[in-house]
């Protein structure tokens, strides 16, 4: 039986209305695909602070959780996602790479240009048709 793993994403705004998206590294699984940063939720935490967690360990700054957007379930050949991505909110420091091979601000409208892990499809088509 496939493994299902718990996946947190930060959807993180800055002023101009971009959203931040970040590039997987070539030595990550799923290599050389966008995703919204983030990473498995550990047993003992909520989804709050998992995505605080992460982005602390990834991006070397500080976010706070505002709420839940989207909550998709992925099959991959060899894995299963319950990817749930979490609007959140820059409250210190910004966004800098240690994993991952790019960070990139987009507007909603650029958005599906990039090439997105298949899971987070869903999540960036609501984005797209989100009214800001
Ligand atoms: N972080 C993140 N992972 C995603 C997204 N979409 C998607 O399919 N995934 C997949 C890729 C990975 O197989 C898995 C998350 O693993 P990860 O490697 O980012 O998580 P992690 O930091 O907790 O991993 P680890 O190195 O501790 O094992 O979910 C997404 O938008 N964000």
């Amino acid at each position: 039986m496939k493994k299902l793993i718990k996946v947190v994403g930060a959807i993180i705004e800055n002023d101009n209305n971009e959203i931040l998206c970040a590039l997987r590294s070539p030595k990550m699984n799923i290599p050389n695909h966008w995703e919204f940063p983030g990473g498995k939720v550990e047993e003992n935490e909520n989804l709050s602070e998992a995505i605080v967690r992460e982005i602390q360990e990834e991006l070397k700054c500080a976010i706070q959780f505002k709420e839940l957007f989207n909550d998709n379930t992925h099959e991959y050949d060899t894995f299963i996602v319950n990817l749930i991505t979490l609007k959140c909110k820059l409250i210190s420091g910004s966004p800098v790479t240690t994993e991952h091979s790019k960070l990139l601000w987009l507007k909603r409208e650029n958005l599906l240009s990039l090439q997105w892990a298949p899971a987070d499809i869903p999540a960036v088509e609501q984005l797209v048709n989100e009214k800001v």
